[in-house]
């Protein structure tokens, strides 16, 4: 009974086996080709207000690495964009490759990324999040692709800095004063969809908000993440790498766009 992963025993070919949600038909992620966008003139800007205050701790739970935010009240929120209301930021992480030519787990006209940043923010009409996953319209994730470029985005350090302190599993370390809306791009264009957690239990609750631009890291940046561990202290060294979920069937959704 192994618990789920990454690996060719227990990764995304094996989900299924103990969360059935993973063979639904809203499944998260997928290819996103421009051809088949429909560009939709009634979606507004969305916008964020989040307390730096709110941040807590960054975590490696030995899948990811993962910052933390105080979500107990409307502290730091999403609204607009596809939204109805505001949703709570709860968490924020990332999906990567094992090297710089793979790594995103949404693929836009054949392109993957090297990463995925996903803003995990939930309903709170729907009481918890525990609750909000069992909703169709219980979560929005922003997800952010990071591309290798020459003019690393100067912000995305802060991160890479917390992860010094969290290299194997079950580590956690202080990670406060920290407003994550310094991770955007310039532009605010996004593609929008209604899909699912991209790893179990795979519930489908999320509409997804992906920023077209990507931001640039380096590849040194890369590779300092790529010194995660998915094991824990004084187990043997297993590189924390290749944490993303090959795009599942569209199954006739339509991916909309705020741009054109
Ligand atoms: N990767 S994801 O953004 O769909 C996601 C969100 C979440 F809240 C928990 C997870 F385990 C995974
Ligand atoms: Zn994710």
């Amino acid at each position: 009974q192994s618990v789920w992963g990454y690996d060719s025993d227990n990764g995304p070919d094996h989900w299924h086996e103990n969360y059935p949600m993973a063979k639904g038909d809203k499944q998260s992620p997928i290819e996103i080709n421009s051809k088949d966008v429909q560009h939709d003139s009634s979606l507004g800007p969305w916008h964020t207000s989040y307390d730096p205050g709110a941040a807590k701790t960054i975590l490696n739970n030995g899948r990811t690495c993962r910052v933390v935010f105080d979500d107990t009240f409307d502290r730091s929120v999403l609204r607009g964009g596809p939204l109805t209301g505001a949703y709570r930021l709860r968490q924020l992480h990332l999906h990567w490759g094992s090297s710089d030519d793979h790594g995103s787990e949404h693929v836009i006209d054949g392109v993957k990324y090297a990463a995925e940043l996903h803003m995990v923010h939930w309903n709170p009409k729907h009481g918890n999040f525990a609750g909000a996953l069992k909703q169709p319209d219980g979560v929005a994730v922003v997800g952010i692709f990071l591309k290798v470029g020459k003019t690393p985005k100067p912000e995305i350090k802060r991160i890479l800095q917390g992860i010094d302190n969290i290299k194997t599993k079950g580590k956690e370390a202080p990670f406060q004063h920290f407003d994550p809306s310094i991770l955007f791009p310039k532009s605010r264009d996004y593609w929008t969809y209604h899909g699912s957690f991209t790893t179990p239990p795979c519930e489908e609750c999320i509409t997804w908000i992906l920023l077209r631009e990507p931001i640039e890291v380096s590849s040194d940046q890369m590779a300092q993440l790529r010194s995660l561990s998915k094991n824990s202290e004084n187990e043997p060294m297993n590189p924390l790498v290749d944490n993303w979920r090959p795009v599942q069937p569209v199954k006739g959704r339509v991916v909309r766009s705020s741009f054109k």
